[in-house]
């Protein structure tokens, strides 16, 4: 599991840790950090090149004392000073002392064989500035490894403002920061690197999964398990105007772990044609037997209202996607007061603004807030990262449920203010219907007993990695695709141990 700590955290946990230690001391832990990844990435240090670009704060400073142990080591180091009259005074000095030497030649960014970018860390403000933006465009030959942050990428959400350095590997020092785990960002950040440096950090602001936490996760059967001790897990989904979404969700499902899926719905006919292993009701959700969770609203359209109603009148935790959302929109979060099961909401962007919306819905002052049942578009995720993670945890704190908002970087924030990103997305999802079967796997973590956070991010994980394996190769994948792909993805996360 990585845990990331917004720059305010960071710094708190800081001021608290420096107070206890000699002056300079987190610097040389994290200069030390530093230098052995380039020493390791480098292979040889003697007589390698390296350049270093140090801006005017302290991560410029942790950049040159870690290019001085290099050039102690015998690598050639050049530095290229953003701010010369600026420039941390103790890591210049150390770097002249070792045999380092100031240069102003941008060709040193080419033909170096590792790039230090120290530009900026944890005290950027704003795009990066133009005597740093031509880095972010140059050529380059060798391996940049970023100084704690890629300089250019905003260090709490992940949003670039213009150009960021892009970086094959970043060195993080006390813990991750958010904006390297997720996007933009992430893409900038390359492989991730932490040095501890001694910091004790507070509760993570965002959490990354990794294989083995899935792994551990992900249920496994008993010898004394049968089909109802695993879960049965009910899919309320499809129309007949989108009949797909009903075999898209029970596809998600079947592969989730549950140990049955009930369909219920005017597309059983079509559901059990396709996969005769499921259970199929023509009904709603009030007349079907007993299941340990709902999943509702893929293409349900007109249904979508009595599917949503039956099934949170029921104690068992319901996933609500799609159509599930728009109605839930314009009933507002007094739909959800009673319950006393997990709910979790699974919107896109277009969803979630619906949701927005519909926060004024339902006591007595707002206007309905639906924007036309039925609509399947809106998927886009052009939104800020730093403002899809304030809405997930809006959205969730206003709803009491758990939120796993669709993007490029999905987001998943419970009401007591966990925030998780997943790792795993890939741009080949945006596909028709992929989010039905989401829903759908979702759905069944739900009913096979994990949380409703752990069944989210565990869902949007092996979504993830089976939108990958599907596309292998640089392949289009259909949602179908998906589906067949996710127990690679489950043998993928449980071969990591
Ligand atoms: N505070 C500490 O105890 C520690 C800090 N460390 C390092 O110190 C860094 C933070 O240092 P600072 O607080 O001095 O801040 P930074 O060095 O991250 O950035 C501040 C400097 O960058 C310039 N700057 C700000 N935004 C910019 C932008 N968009 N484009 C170009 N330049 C910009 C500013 O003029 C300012 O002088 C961390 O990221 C880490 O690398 C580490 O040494 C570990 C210990
Ligand atoms: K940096």
């Amino acid at each position: 599991m990585r845990h990331a700590h917004t720059v305010g955290q960071v710094r708190a946990a800081e001021a608290e840790l420096m107070a206890r230690l000699p002056g300079g001391t987190l610097m040389q832990r994290a200069a030390a950090g530093l230098a052995a990844t380039c020493a390791r990435l480098l292979g040889r240090v003697y007589g390698s090149r390296v350049l270093v670009l140090a801006g005017s704060g302290d991560n410029g400073g942790d950049a040159l004392y870690a290019a001085a142990r290099l050039a102690g080591r015998g690598a050639a180091v050049s530095a290229i000073l953003l701010a010369p009259e600026k420039a941390h005074a103790g890591g210049l000095a150390a770097l002249r002392a070792a045999g380092g030497r100031l240069t102003s030649d941008l060709s040193a960014f080419e033909r170096a064989d590792l790039v230090l970018d120290g530009i900026v860390g944890i005290g950027a403000r704003g795009g990066l500035r133009p005597e740093a933006q031509r880095f972010a465009r140059a050529e380059r030959r060798g391996v940049v490894v970023a100084v704690d942050v890629p300089s250019g990428v905003d260090p709490d959400s992940g949003e670039v403002a213009g150009v960021a350095l892009r970086a094959d590997v970043t060195v993080c020092f006390g813990t991750y920061k958010p904006g390297l785990l997720i996007d933009p960002g992430a893409s900038y950040a390359g492989a991730l690197q932490l040095v501890d440096i001694g910091l004790e950090p507070p509760r993570p602001a965002v959490t990354v999964l990794q294989h083995p936490d899935l792994a551990a996760l992900l249920p496994v059967p008993s010898a004394e398990s049968d089909k109802y001790r695993r879960g049965v897990v009910g899919v309320a989904a499809g129309s007949a105007r989108y009949p797909g979404a009903a075999l898209l969700a029970v596809a998600g499902a079947l592969r989730g772990g549950a140990g049955a899926v009930r369909y219920v719905g005017t597309a059983a006919e079509e559901v059990v044609r396709r996969f005769p292993e499921t259970l199929v009701t023509e009904g709603s959700p009030a007349g079907a037997g007993r299941v340990q969770a709902w999943v509702v609203g893929p293409g349900s359209g007109d249904g979508a209202a009595r599917a949503l109603q039956e099934a949170l009148a029921g104690q068992v935790p319901v996933l609500v996607d799609a159509d599930g959302l728009t109605e839930l929109a314009r009933l507002g979060p007094t739909a959800l007061a009673g319950r006393t099961a997990p709910t979790v909401l699974t919107p896109h962007t277009g969803e979630a603004a619906r949701l927005l919306a519909g926060l004024g819905a339902g006591d007595g002052t707002g206007e309905p807030a639906g924007t036309g049942a039925g609509q399947r578009d809106g998927g886009g995720s052009r939104e800020p990262a730093e403002a899809r993670l304030a809405t997930a945890r809006r959205l969730a704190e206003a709803y009491g449920a758990t939120v796993l908002l669709k993007g490029s970087t999905t987001v998943i924030a419970t009401p007591g203010g966990d925030v998780r990103v997943n790792p795993t997305g890939t741009s080949w999802l945006a596909t028709a219907g992929s989010g039905d079967v989401l829903s759908g796997l979702a759905g069944s973590l739900l009913a096979a007993g994990l949380g409703p956070l752990d069944a989210a991010s565990a869902a949007a994980y092996l979504h993830g990695l089976a939108g990958r394996e599907a596309a292998r190769g640089g392949a289009p994948v259909t949602a179908l695709d998906v589906a067949a792909a996710l127990p690679a993805a489950w043998r993928t996360v449980r071969s990591v141990h």
